[in-house]
């Protein structure tokens, strides 16, 4: 393809000069760039007149630089009673339909500049327009109609901490969301967007990297930071990673169970039963979660699963949720499932911080890891496992299993509680009060910190050393926390444990106010990570929305079953038209392909990009009223247009297209 941005335009971005004129052509020619730009960048050399005086009057001239032409710039907006800007005079401001009398046929040889013009006398292009409500981006120019007076304008920007309440609401009315205009079979569910931002707004939120070299910033600052693309690649695929020859069987409405307890020797000291867990998909809802099933479990009482009940009441970011409980006679035997969340690449914190190691062929340990532990991770765990106790012991539970291997690590030093439930199922008639069991919890999270502290699964059991290693390596504010959580009673007070917060009692209201500065700073901390994600999450914002935008491109740029003609319906009977032929809006949007994607530099090197194909489709998005010169791929004719015309040529042809779709039957 030659395509090159040239021509008399060829002042645009790329700098290219402008193509030899035909002898005495260049003599009557005023140039191009001047009258698109202002000015000629190689006005000592271009061939072109650049004075407007020196124009030799005759009749091509006078058709381009006709006074009445009406000129692209928009007209000054005025307030109409509905709140609208619209423009002040009809014939100042360029009707949408103006680009219906474009009279440019790309076909043709004629070399002049082809601006589209109201007056023309050329035959208007077959173009099959649609009336479709147009998006016109309100309120945003430090302009808001005032509701009290319609038609007047209030100018808020001075102040805006001070005027919103009269400014008039900046809601879905003033806000209207791009794809709520769009076909419903495209966007389905569009209404429901309606109060998302102004989306023509296209300025990254939260801090910018400044110390990046130009090169260096265009991916970083565009997409999302590579450490958690991978993070969040690799769970979607070890979700939905499936075993083909796998001998499990489906157990109720669960299928493609895959194990994810691999270790040969099971620990049966928890539940008093062989435990495993697998990961299966449910066909009711598609969601994929983690069964553990207890192997050889009889049900005596029925009661006991009903006790699960209480457990899916419990939603908090600190425990993996529980769903249900049955049992299934699936694997041969009787087994016990507990129904839960899959959290995938979860590991246990015994598996983080402890190492396994084979101590005989069926016998395996965990071995303390080299690692240190930073304080600030063992407070991030002690923090989220209280406040997950703390909803548990509200709602008249105990989780009763607070040990390393079933403390999940669902993403960077985020823990959940895991396994919760079970023994009220397996332990139904053990007889303990409900205090007991939640006193217990507390000096079960005393001996996990004790245990993940000095990397030691057995570290409660040897106390003297273990305590003289937090010793040495925490503050004393730790070591007397976790002193706290292992006494039976609680210690002389202090001003630095717990029991300075309250009367002489242990429970967790107590310990969760002693230990509420730790809290002020991993509070502190998930807001800053919660606004890294914010910041993230708005870039991919962009990115989703300039997806859907280039998608509908591809939809509408040419499709060879439509090169010649496309069939549009109207009324009830399907009619041919030559609406998609290269004559009509898509001749633009060809155009506008070749202008954001396949630019060449001033040697007809490809350039590639990808601040200039954003800066495109965002303006395209906003229906933007900037113009772009389009150039044909014969280099024969320029086009100008402005976003808005190419947004509404968008949304025209894409319009087209659904009806074509559907007339069709698919
Ligand atoms: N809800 C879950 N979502 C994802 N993975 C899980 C879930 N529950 C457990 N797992 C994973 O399954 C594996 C086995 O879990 P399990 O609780 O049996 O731990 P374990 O280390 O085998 O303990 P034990 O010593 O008691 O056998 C672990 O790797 C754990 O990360």
């Amino acid at each position: 393809m030659a395509t090159s941005f040239g021509g008399p335009t060829g002042d645009s971005r790329r700098g290219v000069a402008s193509p030899r004129p035909k002898g005495r052509e260049a003599k009557n020619t005023f140039c191009r760039n001047v009258t698109i730009y202002g000015h000629c960048r190689y006005e000592n050399t271009c061939p072109y007149i650049h004075d407007p005086s020196k124009l030799n009057r005759n009749e091509n001239m006078k058709k381009i630089f006709d006074a009445n032409t009406p000129s692209f710039t928009p007209g000054p907006l005025q307030a109409n009673p509905n709140g609208n800007l619209t423009p002040s005079s009809r014939s100042a401001a360029i009707s949408p339909k103006a680009a219906n009398a474009a009279v440019f046929t790309p076909k043709s040889q004629r070399s002049t500049v082809s601006t589209p013009s109201l007056h023309t006398k050329e035959p208007v292009i077959d173009w099959h327009h649609q009336d479709f409500p147009e998006f016109v981006p309100q309120n945003y120019d430090g302009q808001m109609v005032d509701p009290n007076a319609p038609g007047s304008v209030l100018n808020y920007q001075a102040d805006i901490f001070n005027t919103p309440a009269t400014i008039p609401t900046i809601t879905s009315a003033g806000h209207p969301n791009p794809y709520v205009q769009q076909d419903s079979t495209y966007y389905p569910n569009a209404n429901t967007f309606q109060s998302s931002p102004a989306f023509h707004l296209y300025w990254p939120i939260g801090p910018q990297p400044t110390n990046l070299l130009a090169y260096q910033r265009t991916a970083h600052d565009f997409f999302i930071p590579e450490p958690l693309r991978e993070e969040l690649q690799k769970k979607s695929e070890v979700a939905r990673q499936i075993l083909p020859n796998s001998s499990l069987p489906p157990i109720e409405q669960y299928y493609s169970l895959v194990c994810l307890d691999t270790a040969q020797h099971k620990n049966q000291s928890l539940f008093g039963y062989q435990t495993w867990v697998y990961k299966a998909v449910s066909n009711k809802d598609g969601n994929t979660y983690a069964l553990r099933r207890l192997e050889g479990f009889r049900l005596t009482n029925e009661n006991a699963i009903r006790s699960i009940q209480p457990w899916k009441r419990v939603l908090n970011g600190g425990v993996v949720t529980v769903h249900d409980a049955f049992t299934t006679r699936a694997f041969g035997d009787s087994s016990l499932i507990i129904v839960t969340d899959y959290h995938p690449c979860s590991k246990s914190l015994a598996e983080e911080h402890f190492k396994t190691i084979q101590v005989s062929r069926f016998h395996n340990a965990r071995q303390p890891a080299s690692t240190h532990i930073p304080e600030q991770v063992i407070w991030g765990y002690i923090v989220q496992i209280a406040s997950a106790i703390k909803a548990i012991h509200g709602v008249g539970l105990a989780a009763r299993l607070i040990t390393p291997s079933k403390v999940l690590i669902t993403s960077k030093n985020r823990v959940r509680l895991n396994a919760c439930g079970i023994l009220d199922v397996v332990q139904f008639d053990n007889g303990r009060t409900l205090s007991e069991v939640q006193a217990e919890d507390l000096v079960q999270l005393g001996r996990l910190i004790l245990c993940v502290a000095t990397n030691n699964a057995t570290a409660h059991l040897s106390m003297p050393k273990s305590t003289e290693y937090i010793t040495r390596s925490y503050t004393p504010r730790l070591k007397e926390c976790v002193q706290w959580l292992l006494n039976p009673l609680p210690p002389p007070a202090t001003p630095a444990t717990p029991t300075a917060a309250g009367p002489a009692q242990k429970d967790i209201d107590t310990f969760l106010a002693g230990i509420a500065d730790q809290f002020a700073s991993v509070f502190d901390s998930t807001l800053h990570a919660e606004d890294t994600l914010v910041g993230t999450l708005s870039r991919e914002l962009e990115s989703s929305r300039l997806v859907r935008l280039l998608v509908k491109l591809n939809f509408i740029n040419e499709r060879p079953e439509l090169d010649a003609s496309i069939p549009v319906p109207s009324g009830n009977t399907a009619t041919p038209s030559t609406a998609w032929a290269e004559t009509g809006e898509r001749y633009y949007l060809k155009l506008f392909r070749d202008y954001v994607f396949h630019q060449v530099d001033a040697n007809g090197h490809p350039v590639t990009n990808l601040a200039h194909v954003l800066d495109c489709l965002n303006k395209l998005d906003a229906g933007s009223e900037e113009k772009v010169a389009l150039i044909s791929r014969d280099e024969q004719n320029v086009l100008i247009v402005s976003y808005r015309e190419l947004k509404r040529g968008v949304e025209s042809a894409f319009q087209d297209l659904l009806k074509a779709g559907r007339s069709s039957g698919r």
